[in-house]
C-alpha cells in the first residue's frame, strides 16, 4: 500500500501533510519515524493530518505529531500550512476567516493571499500547569538548573509547552549544548521546546529554538509567539513584534493579557508526493 502526501513548509520548518478528510489518519509511531527519516523516507519536522472537526464549531481539525513519533498538542508554522492547503484544495475561500481544531483546541485562520496566513493563535497560558512545568506559581521568570548553571527562563503554553531563554548572542556555543538539555529537562514533565531569544530592539526579535520531538529547526511559529508573549508580559517589546528565525520572519502581534495573539506569516508547496514504504516499516 501506498500513501499519498503534500509536502509544505513554512519558512523551512518542513512538514508532510496527509489529507484525512475521507479516510482516517492510521500511522502508528514507527511509521511516522519511518516516514520522518530523511535518508530513507520523505523527511519532516512535523507530520500533519487534515481531518473532519470533532469540535462543531469548527470546519476542520488537525493532528501533529513530532518527526520522533510523539504528539503535539499545537504547531504555529503548521497551522499556516494547513490553511494554504485548505484554500488549495477549494476548502476555503482567500479572506474567509474559519475555525480549525488542533489537539489543543480551536484556532482562526485567514489566507491572506495564496502563500501568506494569518492566524488568531489564542491567549498564550502562563500558568505552569498548563505546560506543564513543575513551579509554585505564575512568574514572570523561573530559575531552573541546567547541568548546574542556574538559567533564568519565561516558561508559557501556546496550546504546546515553551521554555523562552533570553540571550545576547544567539550564536554561543553553549546553545549547542543548553536546547538538548532543556527540551527534556525534569521539570517539564512532558518536555518542552526552548527557545533561545535576542532582543534587537522593541519591535524585532531574533530566535532559535530547538524543538521537543524534532531537535534544532528553522523556525517554530509557536516557538515565535511564545517568545513575544514572555517578553510583552515583561514590559520588553511592543505589541507588533518582527521574529527573524534561521529560515525567514514571522509576524506577531499581541495587545497583552485578555487579548488573542495573532501570528502572520508564509505557507509553502514543495512537492505532491506517493510514500511507497508504508508496509515495510513493520
Ligand atoms: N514547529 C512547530 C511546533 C511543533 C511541535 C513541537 N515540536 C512540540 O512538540 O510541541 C511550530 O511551528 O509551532
Amino acid at each position: 500500500m501506498s500513501l499519498a502526501f503534500s509536502k509544505m513548509h513554512g519558512i523551512g520548518n518542513d512538514f508532510v501533510l496527509l489529507d484525512c478528510r475521507r479516510q482516517p489518519f492510521a500511522l502508528d509511531a514507527a511509521q511516522i519515524r519511518a516516514l520522518a527519516d530523511r535518508h530513507t523516507g520523505v523527511g519532516f519536522d512535523q507530520l500533519l493530518s487534515v481531518e473532519p472537526a470533532r469540535d462543531p464549531t469548527c470546519a476542520f481539525y488537525y493532528g501533529i505529531w513530532n518527526a520522533d513519533g510523539t504528539p503535539s498538542g499545537q504547531c504555529g508554522n503548521g497551522v499556516r500550512c494547513v490553511a494554504a492547503w485548505l484554500h488549495r484544495a477549494g476548502a476555503l475561500a482567500l479572506g474567509e476567516e474559519v475555525r480549525i481544531e488542533s489537539p489543543s483546541g480551536a484556532v482562526t485562520i485567514r489566507v491572506l493571499d495564496p502563500h501568506r496566513v494569518t492566524v488568531d493563535m489564542g491567549e498564550p497560558q502562563f500558568d505552569p500547569a498548563r505546560l506543564p512545568f513543575q513551579a509554585d506559581g505564575v512568574a514572570a521568570d523561573y530559575v531552573i538548573d541546567a547541568d548546574g548553571e542556574a538559567l533564568r527562563i519565561g516558561a508559557v503554553s501556546m496550546g504546546n509547552p515553551h521554555a523562552v531563554i533570553p540571550v545576547s548572542d544567539l550564536h554561543a556555543s553553549a546553545l549547542e549544548r543548553l536546547g538538548p538539555l532543556l527540551s527534556v529537562h525534569p521539570r517539564f514533565a512532558e518536555g518542552v521546546n526552548a527557545g533561545f531569544v535576542q532582543a534587537v530592539d522593541r519591535g524585532h526579535l531574533r530566535l532559535r529554538v530547538h524543538e521537543r520531538g524534532a531537535g534544532w529547526t528553522l523556525a517554530c511559529g509557536t516557538g515565535a509567539c511564545a517568545a513575544m508573549a514572555v517578553l510583552r508580559a515583561r514590559g520588553e517589546v511592543d505589541a507588533s513584534v518582527t521574529v527573524d528565525l534561521p529560515g525567514g520572519a514571522l509576524q506577531i502581534d499581541w495587545a497583552g493579557p485578555g487579548q488573542p495573539l495573532w501570528m502572520t506569516g508564509p505557507a509553502a508547496f514543495a512537492f505532491e508526493g506517493e510514500w511507497l514504504a508504508l508496509d515495510a516499516t513493520h
